[in-house]
């Protein structure tokens, strides 16, 4: 199974709302959707260190203090495919800017695109934002890739401690 991360700043917009920075993605696996900075972690690192350094990849923004806020685990044809780890962060250095593969973009947290996003994001993704953790199973059907399969049902549970 492929193991991999997905990282969510927040900031706030400096009134009562709060923001979210997040990535139209530009090449490979959900290209051309919204989503977190993040992606497969490399030999020998560990889930936190795959999203630091995946953040720094895709959009030049230092991440530290990463809070563990889900763990998803995204189902193809019955067989584990993908374990995503998620983590949301207040704590950065950097200004954003566009890489080869992302280019970021912060959002409203009340305003998020999900019908620009993966099918299971609306469902897990606003608790995140709340301050929410938790722990999911999504079954997608009809083989590869995973972003031309179809998204049939979930399992959630709320409130996980990591
Ligand atoms: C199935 O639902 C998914 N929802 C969401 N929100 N995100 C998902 C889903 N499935 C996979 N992802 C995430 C996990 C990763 O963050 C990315 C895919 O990463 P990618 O394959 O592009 O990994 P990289 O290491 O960045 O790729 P390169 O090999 O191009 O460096 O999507």
């Amino acid at each position: 199974m492929i193991e991999a991360t997905l990282c969510f700043p927040l900031r706030n917009d400096g009134g009562d709302a709060d923001e979210v920075l997040l990535i139209e993605k530009r090449r490979g696996l959900g290209e051309g959707w919204y989503n977190g900075p993040g992606g497969k972690l490399e030999a020998g690192e560990t889930p936190r260190e795959c999203a630091v350094r995946e953040t720094r990849e895709e959009v030049g923004l230092e991440v530290t203090t990463l809070e563990k806020a889900g763990e998803l685990t995204f189902l193809l044809d019955g067989e584990g495919h993908t374990r995503c780890h998620v983590y949301r962060t207040r704590s950065f250095a950097g200004e954003p800017t566009a890489s080869e593969e992302a280019y970021p973009e912060w959002v409203p947290v009340d305003d998020v695109p999900y019908d620009r996003m993966w099918d299971d994001d609306h469902l897990w993704l606003p608790g995140v934002l709340e301050g929410e953790t938790v722990a999911g199973e999504f079954r997608f059907e009809g083989g590869e890739p995973l972003d031309e399969a179809d998204f049939v049902d979930h399992d959630l549970e709320w409130d996980v401690s990591f």
